[in-house]
């Protein structure tokens, strides 16, 4: 494998939606780039395994959408899997009630197009689609996790509210993923589009790495993707084979 210049002594950390991927209408609706699973697992490789997906979204799904061996933090962090293939590490974190989602679901089902996602550790209410249902949710949902805000917390995403466990973010996945090999005493560098992001950005700076907002650094997950690529490619062009052997001495037609 070449060189990999500046990033050779990085650990990427990427976010997935919005940042691989461009921002779809509804969760199941985003269209992954069919060469974009090989390209992270090349460049994974090229950095000695120090690259993981750091998504909101939960394992099951970050494995559907990239059927390659990386490593990956789901949930907002709470799942995280450091080596791929092998089972993910799953903290202790409690379930919000049962009676949260059903509230949440009644508001959903009275505004066309708004959805609820479910996680293992909670739900996100989405209102892309319903546009109209952002402040109804924020107020809903923030009620609910009043209710015990010492172990939930409610977080903004993209058009999506989402009801989480306190114990668990971007910022901690990282940094349990920069505390152990293959990304120890490496340079962390987290790229994210979101709200959700800043927490990962903030610890690969203190840990003295960076923290890049996609919009400001790349501008859409496609330059982002050319720029990924870029870094695995051959630095030079192959030699390219003679077309006819050279005929010995004396034996040409
Ligand atoms: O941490 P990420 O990988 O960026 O995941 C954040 C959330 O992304 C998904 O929702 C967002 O993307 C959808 C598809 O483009 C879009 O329809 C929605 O409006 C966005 O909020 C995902 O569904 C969530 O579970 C993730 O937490």
């Amino acid at each position: 494998m070449p060189g990999l210049g500046p990033i050779g002594r990085a650990a990427l950390l990427l976010d997935f939606d919005g940042t691989l991927v461009e921002i779809a209408p509804r969760p199941d609706a985003v269209r992954v780039p069919p060469d974009l699973p090989g390209l992270l697992h090349r460049l994974s490789g090229a950095l000695q395994g120090a690259l993981a997906i750091v998504s909101g979204r939960p394992l099951r799904d970050l494995d559907q959408f990239l059927p390659v061996p990386l490593a990956m933090a789901g949930d907002h962090g709470a799942s995280l899997r450091p080596e791929p293939g092998r089972p993910a590490l799953d903290p202790d974190l409690p379930n919000p009630p049962a009676a949260w989602r059903a509230r949440a679901a009644a508001l959903v089902a009275a505004h066309p197009g708004a959805l609820i996602e479910d996680k293992d550790h909670g739900f996100v209410v989405h209102y892309r689609q319903a546009p109209d249902l952002g402040p109804a949710a924020e107020a809903l949902l923030a009620s609910l996790v009043a209710e015990d805000a010492g172990a939930f917390t409610l977080l903004e995403a993209r058009m999506a509210w989402e009801v989480k466990p306190r114990g668990a973010s971007k910022g901690t996945a990282t940094a349990a993923l920069m505390g152990r090999p293959p990304f120890q005493g490496r340079v962390p560098v987290f790229i994210g589009d979101d709200v959700t992001d800043e927490e990962g950005m903030a610890v690969a700076r203190r840990l003295g790495g960076f923290g890049f907002r996609l919009q400001d650094a790349f501008g859409t997950p496609a330059a982002l993707r050319d720029w990924l690529a870029s870094a695995v490619a051959p630095p030079f062009e192959p030699a390219r084979p003679l077309a006819t052997p050279p005929a010995p001495d004396g034996a040409g037609p």
